[in-house]
């Protein structure tokens, strides 16, 4: 978590993919075309010396123009890339704390300040890439120019030639022997270059290395310590003095945590914002990477020994922001292809996605799935490039048979009443709460015997609060349900109430218990102005 704190997404991705870039280069560069260059250097070499052995004066001119050109540019245009790629890093997080933050931003009115960042951020990329463009215009040049001073020299010596030998003169002779030439050099070049580029690649490598290096997450299976095929059957949770820290160096979010969760118990968690409410529910699944003390059982056995691939599946989530993947609603509510299209119009009926009336269904009687996809962007695609080799004869034919069927199934898929239709990515096609009803789909479809709601319902109105606590209610009512919420109603209704209070729990019970006790949770209802 400390290294994605500090890294950003794009950074990330952009480093890796330019790190298994560059290792692919110098692999390609070393081995592969190491040997076949030289291969082809010493064919050159014979080719010129046959030919014209007088020319071979020239390598060493030729290596020396290559040396000077690489020494006098290549170190600044590195040093400058460097430089780009640092500035372009800090550009990148500040693109990513705008796009991440722009509510705050907006409401704390200070767009000012993030304009001023971002045209700093933006003049000091112009900054670097002017002189870097110049460098390369300036590289150019020189090519160019020592390219014709070479054709000039071959010119010169092959008249020399033909004066001499009293022989003519012919211009693909020019052509060829100053093509040659210009081989030599380049070849020359790139030799001298090597060095410094092999500089510039294995800093990318390096990071590279250093991503691939970082510890991964606990083995997916461990062998011996595999809960029961039907486990957690009674679904009873036990936190035995159990401890976390996100980091070695900070202060526990989690400490001293005992709490026995009865099978079938339905749990309400609340506290102040920062009290480790959700890091409890991650220690569940597992999900913080950090150090630990204690031990957390369910049904007697210890999840911290099992593997995750054994653990996550087996407990349900309906988090505050449900992850919405570019594709059909059929693709987003079942992304692993496990349930049937009539439990799919199930869920979103009863989560009310989908308008309560009876899902289409296609002439046999059948529930209308579109299956839009990536299969149905293959065929458009396929359709185009058809299409644009196509000759007006195949072109009618393609109007027929292709295009129109594809027409017909995307007019299809932008209806409601179609599991195709499609979710362009989650912000785009959805709203939070809607986001949050897919969550609750997902979670209805699953059936884990142990379900948690972590601020599940932050992003919908009461009302649709309340049905989605009533739905959970009736369909998860023998199953263990840890609600978190900082709406108090949410959590009413709950049979145990856990006030988490600076990473402890600071007291347990009915809610009518704790709102006799007085204790945080009297005070919390009284600050929220809830009477029950
Ligand atoms: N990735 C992380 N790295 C380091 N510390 C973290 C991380 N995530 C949470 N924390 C810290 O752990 C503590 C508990 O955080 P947690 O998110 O569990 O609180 P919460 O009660 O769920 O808060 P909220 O109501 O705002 O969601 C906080 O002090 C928080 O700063």
């Amino acid at each position: 978590m400390s290294f994605f704190d500090s890294t950003t997404r794009q950074h990330m991705a952009s480093a890796y993919s330019d790190g298994a870039k560059f290792t692919e280069i110098i692999i390609n560069n070393v081995v592969v075309h190491g040997i076949l260059d030289v291969v082809d250097d010493a064919l050159l070499l014979y080719r010129i010396g046959r030919n014209m052995p007088q020319l071979l004066l020239a390598a060493p001119i030729a290596a020396w123009i290559a040396t000077k050109r690489h020494s006098l540019i290549d170190p600044t245009r590195i040093m400058l890339k460097d430089n780009s790629r640092e500035s372009d890093i800090g550009h990148r997080r500040t693109a990513d704390t705008i796009a991440d933050g722009k509510q705050m931003i907006r409401l704390f009115g200070v767009e000012p300040y993030f304009t001023q960042h971002h045209i700093h951020d933006q003049d000091e990329k112009r900054r670097l890439k002017a002189p870097i463009d110049a460098l390369y215009s300036l590289s150019h040049a020189v090519d160019t120019a020592v390219s014709s001073t070479e054709r000039m020299v071959i010119t010169c010596l092959l008249l020399l030639k033909a004066q001499l030998t009293r022989t003519g003169i012919t211009p693909m002779e020019v052509d060829t022997y100053s093509g040659l030439l210009g081989s030599l050099s380049r070849r020359t070049g790139y030799i001298v270059g090597f060095p410094s580029r092999l500089r510039s690649y294995s800093a990318n490598i390096n990071l590279y290395r250093q991503y691939a290096s970082i510890d991964p997450e606990a083995p997916y299976v461990v062998e011996g310590c595999r809960p029961a095929p039907n486990w957690p059957q009674a679904s009873k949770i036990e936190f035995r003095d159990f401890t976390l820290r996100y980091r070695a160096d900070l202060p526990p979010a989690l400490s001293g945590i005992n709490l026995t969760i009865n099978p079938g118990e339905k749990i309400g968690i609340v506290g102040r914002t920062g009290a480790g409410k959700s890091t409890l529910v991650k220690s569940l699944f597992r999900l913080v990477h950090g150090t630990t003390g204690g031990t957390i059982l369910v049904d007697g056995q210890d999840i911290g020994a099992m593997g995750i691939g054994d653990l996550r599946p087996r407990l349900g989530i309906i988090p505050q922001e449900s992850t919405m993947f570019r594709g059909s609603f059929k693709r987003n509510l079942d992304p692993l292809q496990e349930h049937t299209v009539e439990d799919m119009w199930a869920a979103l009926i009863k989560s009310g996605i989908a308008p309560k009336v009876s899902p289409p269904r296609d002439r046999n009687g059948g529930l209308v799935v579109d299956e839009y996809d990536e299969a149905y962007e293959r065929e458009v695609a396929d359709a185009a490039r058809r299409w644009a080799g196509a000759g007006w004869m195949k072109r009618l034919a393609l109007l027929v048979f292709t295009v129109r069927p594809v027409i017909k199934v995307a007019k299809r898929s932008t209806s409601l009443h179609s599991l195709g239709r499609v979710a362009e990515s989650s912000s785009q096609s959805f709203s939070g709460g809607q986001q949050q009803l897919f969550g609750l789909c997902r979670a209805l479809m699953r059936k884990r015997r142990i379900v948690v709601l972590d601020e599940a319902t932050a992003n919908v109105d009461l009302e649709t609060d309340r049905h989605m606590q009533q739905l959970v209610r009736d369909e998860f009512g023998g199953c263990t349900v840890l609600t978190i919420a900082h709406r108090l109603e949410t959590i009413m209704g709950s049979d145990r109430i856990v006030v988490k209070d600076k990473g402890r729990i600071a007291e347990t019970g009915s809610p009518q218990e704790l709102i006799d006790a007085g204790g945080h949770f009297a005070e919390l209802v009284k600050a929220n102005d809830f009477g029950t």
